[in-house]
């Protein structure tokens, strides 16, 4: 047994609902709002031109030459994930205009004083973080058809436009894979406060076919997003200000704060998915530094989806409960979820040979743009980890909590 308390009375059963995750979408945020109030249009202009504006270089002054906008006319939560997604999309392009070996140190006041008011409101760092750019970044081109990549669009893109779209967009389709998933995880738990045995066991049918969904939909990638554009393009203008030698000391959100601020770049790794099939098949990180890593992450999430990662990591754990069930099938059905994560692990590690390994060898030919790149940056994820190792550290720790016979 571990720490966890082994008494399933103190638990209330599970309710989506309260975390703000949704039964047909998971944490996607529904219907994100296309546009902000009139007041906001200069924030919404320049959000949309990144990409012209940091071609001809002139993303910068743009920012300089912004009004300082109040945040008090912004309402509800919808309003202000949109805020937070324009602002955090006009940091990136202010920060990286000139690529990794040039970035901008200090962030103007017409545009740190409003991101940190909303940042604020939101319980999110200020810095683009998954929760803006994948999941409050979408719409429907026809919002009476599906759910479906040629059905939808982005609101704001990164530089590298079609490879940032279709990043986005199929780690959303990713996301949405999952939804099925988090109402499995549900089930599961709350059938073990009945000690429902058949009820575990269909529940986790549901967790490892939603896992597998996720894996389908992620193949999407290769069509959609092109290997050296995520690496030289999309990547720089997620990267953060933490574990980054390119900024070493930080951010100085000019008119905020005294000391510049230290932030992780957006990545997948804030996604609050994996981290909950983490939490229900008891996946143990067993390098204290990934374990660290990904516990941080958990700050990059909304508060909500972050207390439902803290809440399935203080129930009683699942993989105890079958390892003292005499049950066969239901550790079969454990294992086969197992074994679903870490083939989902497996493909999104090939992923990433494929975007940031294979393309960072060739960067470090001359005709890089971004020849100031240091040989770390090269094979470094957005969230700012040495990605191979951590990665595959993660995968077989998901392979350990497999339980064997013996
Ligand atoms: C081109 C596609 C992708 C690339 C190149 C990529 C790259 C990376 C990298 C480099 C890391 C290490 C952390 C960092 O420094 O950022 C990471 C972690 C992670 N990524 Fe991705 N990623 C991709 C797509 C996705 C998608 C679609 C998902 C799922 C929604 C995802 C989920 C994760 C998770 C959960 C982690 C934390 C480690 C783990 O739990 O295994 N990634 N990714």
């Amino acid at each position: 047994m571990d720490n966890r308390t082994s008494s399933f009375s103190v638990h209330p059963p599970i309710e989506l609902s309260s975390f703000c995750v949704s039964e047909e979408y998971g944490f996607i945020l529904t219907d994100p709002l296309t546009d902000l109030p009139e007041y906001y249009r200069a924030w919404m202009d320049l959000a949309t031109k990144l990409t012209d504006l940091v071609k001809t270089r002139q993303f910068r002054h743009r920012v300089a030459e912004l009004p300082l906008l109040s945040t008090c006319y912004l309402r509800g939560h919808r309003e202000l994930r949109l805020a937070h997604l324009a602002l955090g999309v006009i940091t990136m392009g202010y920060v990286w205009q000139e690529g990794p070996h040039q970035p901008a140190k200090v962030l103007p006041k017409v545009l740190a004083v409003p991101y940190c008011a909303v940042s604020e409101m939101l319980g999110l760092p200020p810095i683009l973080v998954y929760a803006d750019c994948v999941l409050a970044n979408w719409k429907l081109r026809n919002p009476d058809g599906p759910m479906e990549i040629e059905n939808m669009d982005t609101l704001f893109t990164v530089f590298g436009e079609d490879s940032s779209k279709g990043f986005f967009l199929i780690s959303l389709l990713v996301e949405k894979a999952a939804s099925s998933g988090m109402q499995g995880i549900t089930m599961v738990m709350n059938s073990m406060l009945t000690h429902d045995i058949t009820g575990i066991q269909e529940a986790l049918a549901v967790v490892e076919d939603s896992i597998r969904k996720m894996r389908e939909a992620f193949k999407l990638m290769h069509k959609y997003v092109d290997p050296m554009a995520f690496h030289n393009n999309v990547r720089i203008f997620l990267m953060g200000w933490k574990d980054n030698a390119a900024l070493p000391d930080g951010l100085w959100y000019e008119g905020v704060r005294e000391e510049p601020v230290c932030l992780y770049g957006g990545s997948a790794a804030q996604s609050s998915s994996i981290q909950c099939f983490d939490q229900l098949l008891g996946v143990k990180y067993s390098d204290h530094t990934s374990w660290a890593y990904m516990r941080r992450m958990q700050a990059y999430m909304p508060p909500p989806h972050r207390r439902l990662v803290d809440t399935l990591s203080s129930w009683p754990p699942l993989r105890t409960y079958i390892l003292s069930s005499s049950s066969p099938e239901l550790r079969r059905a454990y294992n086969s979820c197992v074994s679903a994560l870490v083939d989902l692990r497996c493909y999104h590690l090939n992923t990433v040979v494929r975007y940031v390994t294979i393309p960072g060898h060739k960067t470090s030919g001359v005709s890089c743009p971004f020849r100031g790149l240091h040989a770390i940056q090269r094979s470094q994820g957005t969230g700012g980890t040495n990605a191979l190792p951590f990665l595959k550290g993660i995968r077989d720790d998901t392979k350990q909590a497999m339980i064997t016979d013996q």
